[in-house]
């Protein structure tokens, strides 16, 4: 797997599909039952995708679960390491909810690197409703690790 991941750090053409960070992904993985199959691609500096929530990730009736929004936007912007080059992982993630998001609704989603200092990435995104209008906002730091990151032995 983390083979097929390095792989995955090349240049990427505008507007292709991006590949997904593995097959069980909760984000993007096609073969997890329970994931959110998250279809990126790439926008020039940016990636964008357009996704819709469904009845597994219900929170309040007819509202996507918060924690569901943030799973999104997460696994977003773990597709701008494929344009960065680089390994990452979350250190901090915020999530501004200005409207409820909608289940059965599509949404665009955009994710983008603001800054880079030493391994920090300074990440912003935002989710668009049909019309246009933003109805959250997210920013986050991503730390740049190595590949032994996901080997290492934890407790
Ligand atoms: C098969 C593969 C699939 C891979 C599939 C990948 C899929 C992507 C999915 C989406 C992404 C995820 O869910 S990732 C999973 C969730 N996240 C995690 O599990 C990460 C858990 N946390 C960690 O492992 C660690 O905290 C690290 C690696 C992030 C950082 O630890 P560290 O290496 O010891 O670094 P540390 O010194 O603490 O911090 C590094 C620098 O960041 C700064 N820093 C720390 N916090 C902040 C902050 N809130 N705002 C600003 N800056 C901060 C520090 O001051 C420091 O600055 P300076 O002194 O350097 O200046």
């Amino acid at each position: 797997m983390l083979a097929t991941w390095a792989e995955k750090f090349r240049p990427h053409r505008e507007g292709v599909d991006l590949p997904p960070h593995h097959e069980q992904c909760l984000g993007c993985g096609p073969d997890n039952p329970h994931g959110h199959h998250l279809q990126v691609r790439r926008h020039g500096d940016g990636v964008v995708a357009d996704h819709t929530f469904d009845n597994r990730h219900v929170g309040a009736p007819g509202i996507a679960h918060g924690g569901a929004v943030a799973t999104v936007i997460d696994d977003l912007y773990g597709f701008l390491l494929y344009l960065v080059g680089t390994p990452a992982v979350t250190r901090q993630l915020t999530v501004e909810y200005r409207t409820p998001v909608m289940i059965g609704v599509p949404y665009r989603l955009q994710a983008q690197v603001q800054r880079h200092e030493g391994r920090k990435l300074f990440l912003v995104a935002s989710i668009a409703g049909p019309d246009g209008s933003v109805v959250g906002t997210s920013t986050a730091v991503f730390v740049a690790v190595g590949i032994d990151h996901f080997t290492r032995e934890r407790q």
